[in-house]
């Protein structure tokens, strides 16, 4: 927790030294009005007394204000930080780690968790280190008028405090399984909006509906639990003040009788039993707000213990005017996605020429996409080596690697936004005329002209308000515009019709003269044209040549080129 407050020390410094003022000034008051009672029944002047009173009600009713608002206003910013810090780790995981998380659930992280600091930060760090102090000074003070009166009303306390202390572990275990339920509700209802479509087309919002509000009971089951025992404690430690002032005007009612204490002291020391309360619901709702914060603050601690790529330059560079492709080998590469988890490589090696196209082809969970993965580093190679350009892969700092590859994922993602900013989206600094040339070339060029708002129209959460052909053109025509050294085409042309898919095919094969491509392709048209295609099967590979030579020479491309599309023969 302190982790995060630290960088707002300052700021809950002032807070905090004005709160201190506010009830310093506070407690004052009590010994005034013993002086001002005092001077009441001796008939003494009251000038000084009445002033002094004065002074400390003014400086109590205007620093509690400001010290609040600087205090809230530290707490904004601590959350503000905690969001920034982990929205920024998110944005740089690996790929690994990413793929072992729930979205929903880490969004609910940076939203909701992080908001829990909040009330860390003023209840509940302030709170408590202010209920602290008032307490401790309060009986300081209160032993200095009666140190009698003052071991009763410390007894009862030290009784309520253990029952806190007991109902505190309880509010603990609460406060956790109330966070874990709202990242549950997240992943949930994520996990339904992220696939509405097939959600609906597959009759399951019922269920769907069922994950989400178990989730969200869950959640107020484990708050109804937390709101149970915060009662108690809260109940308890007000119930130990009332016992207090009742046993103290007791004993202390007779003792003024005896005329063993005066009248006046009494009043100031019930004035003190007064002062204890807020003192005590400060420190117990601080207290209780740790032990919800706790929770908060371990999951935000457990994200930011889920590794983030190796931090490099902060922007890889522009690309050249007329960029020289890239030339690439796999040498005896090995990959397994995780430990336990079966090789999808054993011992790859084919090299690649700078320019040219070359298609990867083989049955279904080959790893073809894999390749893919491997050259942008989302994995690293369990072993073996990728040399681009001569160099190992993993000597390359990361944004300049990726810069220099253009990447049109299998299911041609489009993100919320309009048509231009997914465009721009790997290059912003593109020009005008760069973004008309890669439009024509993606042939978008007569879409974007009928579209009312043009390159500003919106496509909808993930690009639902284009069809697939569309998004893969939109896919294509931004990583043209990246200028890449190597094109990662990945079945981008698998949605496009006949009239598309020749038109993108003379695109590829222009852009192979200037740029190195790789296609992985099913529809043999494309593979056919690839200056070489390899093989892949069993994890390694089983042949590299042109379409001619293999269907010579494979019997595996002859069974998949015999179907047409290169589809796994059963
Ligand atoms: N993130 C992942 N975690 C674990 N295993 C994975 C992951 N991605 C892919 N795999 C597995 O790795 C293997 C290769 O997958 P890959 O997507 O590379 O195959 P592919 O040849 O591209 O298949 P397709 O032609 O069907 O797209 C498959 O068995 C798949 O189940």
């Amino acid at each position: 927790m302190l982790d995060h407050i630290r960088p707002s020390w300052p700021a809950l410094a002032l807070g905090g030294l004005l709160s201190l003022v506010t009830t310093a000034a506070g407690l004052a008051i009590p010994l005034v009005a013993e002086r001002l009672i005092d001077g009441l029944t001796h008939d003494r002047p009251l000038g000084g007394v009445l002033f002094a009173m004065g002074v400390l009600v003014a400086v109590t009713a205007l620093a509690g204000p400001v010290a609040q608002y600087v205090l809230r206003r530290a707490a904004e910013t601590v959350v503000l930080t905690a969001r920034r810090r982990l929205s920024s780790h998110l944005l740089r995981l690996r790929i690994g780690e990413f793929d072992r998380t729930e979205p929903g659930d880490l969004i609910a992280r940076v939203t909701s968790d992080t908001a829990l600091l909040r009330q860390v930060t003023t209840d509940a760090l302030v709170g408590t280190a202010m209920g602290a102090l008032t307490l401790v000074v309060t009986t300081v003070l209160m032993g200095l008028l009666d140190p009698v009166l003052t071991g009763v009303t410390l007894g009862v306390l030290l009784l309520a405090g253990w029952v806190v202390r007991t109902v505190m572990v309880r509010v603990n275990e609460a406060g956790t399984a109330a966070q874990e339920s709202v990242g549950l509700v997240g992943a949930a209802l994520e996990r339904a909006l992220g696939a509405l479509r097939t959600v609906k087309a597959s009759g399951a919002e019922d269920r769907a509906e069922a994950a989400v509000h178990e989730a969200a009971e869950s959640s107020w089951r484990a708050g109804v639990r937390a709101a149970k025992w915060l009662a108690l404690a809260g109940n308890t430690a007000e119930l130990a003040v009332q016992t207090a002032f009742f046993t103290v005007l007791a004993i202390g009612g007779s003792r003024v009788a005896s005329g063993a204490l005066d009248v006046g002291r009494l009043i100031a020391f019930l004035m003190y039993v007064f002062y204890l309360v807020p003192a005590v619901q400060q420190l117990v709702g601080g207290v209780s707000q740790y032990h919800l914060g706790t929770a908060a603050v371990n999951r935000i601690r457990e994200t930011e213990a889920l590794r983030a790529e190796p931090t490099g330059r902060s922007a890889g560079p522009e690309p050249a005017d007329s960029p020289v492709p890239a030339s690439l080998e796999f040498r005896d590469v090995h990959f397994r996605y995780g430990p336990g988890l079966p090789p999808v490589h054993r011992g790859v090696s084919f090299s690649v020429p700078s320019r040219g196209t070359t298609a990867f082809v083989g049955p279904s969970g080959a790893g073809k996409t894999t390749l893919f993965s491997l050259l942008e580093r989302f994995h690293e190679v369990s072993a073996g080596s990728i040399l681009l350009d001569g160099r190992r892969l993993d000597s390359w700092d990361l944004r300049e690697l990726r810069s220099l590859i253009g990447y049109v994922e299998q299911d041609a993602p489009v993100v919320s936004g309009s048509l231009r900013e997914n465009l721009l989206l790997g290059r912003p600094g593109a020009s005008g005329p760069e973004l008309d040339r890669v439009l024509r070339t993606a042939r978008l060029d007569e879409l974007v002209a009928r579209l009312p708002e043009g390159l500003d129209t919106p496509v909808g959460h993930r690009g639902t308000r284009l069809s697939g052909g569309q998004r893969q053109r939109v896919a294509i025509a931004r990583a043209l515009l990246r200028r890449p050294r190597l094109l990662l085409l990945d079945e981008a042309t698998s949605q496009l019709d006949a009239v598309n898919e020749a038109a993108l095919r003379d695109t590829v094969a222009d852009v192979s003269r200037t740029t190195t491509v790789l296609i992985v392709a099913h529809r043999l048209s494309t593979v056919a044209m690839a200056d070489r295609i390899v093989v892949l099967d069993g994890g390694v590979v089983r042949a590299v040549g042109t379409h001619a030579e293999l269907l010579a020479g494979d019997p595996l491309y002859a069974g998949l080129a015999a179907t047409q599309f290169l589809e796994p023969t059963p």
